[in-house]
């Protein structure tokens, strides 16, 4: 019998590494389970932003999950950048039959400020793949576009969640705090109690791809048979070492260290 744990995430590119397909596959590669991707579309970005974009047909998106799913050890599955209604909808046909854990990072806009989905799929996220999602992993814009409030106030953003997980199906939310001041705290709800987890803010540009970091982390922990908490439990750590421990590479805003949680891991600071 085969122990490999396996983590699929269904995404689009960046070529600079720090985001994407490439954040998760090397997230997952640390968190010591087996990744495989689908890609949605292809980006031209790199730290600096987003150049051009080349969109792969519905029913080629359809292919590739076919190719991997009946055939690999899928134990968890992410989905990340969905550009339009059509793909979205594929994707989720091709999911819900599987009933396996889902994280859908909500992805609409990369930090460089440029837009990779189209404003019209909202709709069909909110009605196809969220009913679907174990956790759903919102920043705070996206958690506005979602329920259609302004977040204002921290009360409000317990409003969010809820309706996130009551109105929209999804089983828990993890509303992200790295657009906030102060520590960064995120917000999660499992459709019963809140939790926050929290870390220092860490005072640094290179936060690019720590969005799809945390939700690739929280994936990882899903497909070892970790509970929803626990996984954001571990992808926190995960994403602030990562933040902490930062590269200084490329000329805008850079990427995370994806390497940091497993250095300190191997140093003893998780226990
Ligand atoms: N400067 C920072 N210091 C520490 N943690 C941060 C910082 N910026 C973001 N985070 C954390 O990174 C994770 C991703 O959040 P966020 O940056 O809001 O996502 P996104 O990339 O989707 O906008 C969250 O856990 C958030 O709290
Ligand atoms: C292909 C692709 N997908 C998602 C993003 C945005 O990533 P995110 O982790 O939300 O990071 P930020 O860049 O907003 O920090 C992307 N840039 N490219």
């Amino acid at each position: 019998m085969c122990s490999v744990k396996g983590a699929l995430t269904i995404a689009g590119t960046d070529p600079s590494g720090g985001a994407g397909i490439q954040a998760d596959l090397k997230t997952f590669q640390e968190l010591d389970v087996y990744g495989m991707s689908v890609i949605t579309s292809v980006v031209a970005q790199n730290t600096l932003g987003v150049t051009g974009v080349r969109h792969l047909e519905a029913s080629f998106i359809k292919e590739q999950l076919q190719s991997v799913t009946s055939d690999m050890p899928v134990h968890a599955v992410k989905t990340g950048m969905i550009a339009n209604a059509e793909m979205i909808k594929a994707i989720a046909d091709h999911l819900r039959p599987l009933s396996l854990p889902l994280c859908v990072d909500p992805v609409m806009i990369a930090q460089s400020g440029d837009a990779l989905v189209d404003r019209k799929a909202l709709q069909t996220m909110r009605d196809e793949l969220l009913p679907l999602a174990t956790i759903v992993t919102p920043n705070i814009p996206e958690a506005e576009a979602l329920t259609g409030q302004h977040l204002e106030s921290e009360e409000d953003r317990y409003k969010a969640a809820k309706s996130i997980v009551h109105d929209f199906g999804s089983s828990s939310v993890v509303v992200k705090g790295g657009h906030l001041d102060g520590e960064a705290t995120d917000l999660f709800y499992d459709g019963e109690t809140f939790e926050t987890f929290s870390s220092p803010r860490f005072d640094t540009l290179h936060t690019h791809g720590t969005g799809c970091t945390y939700a690739a982390a929280i994936t990882a922990e899903l497909a070892k048979g970790k509970s929803v908490k626990e996984a954001v439990n571990v992808a926190k750590k995960f994403i602030s070492a990562a933040i902490e421990h930062t590269l200084e590479i490329g000329h805008g805003q850079g990427p995370t260290n994806h390497w940091a949680y497993k250095k300190k891991q191997r140093k003893g600071e998780y226990v």
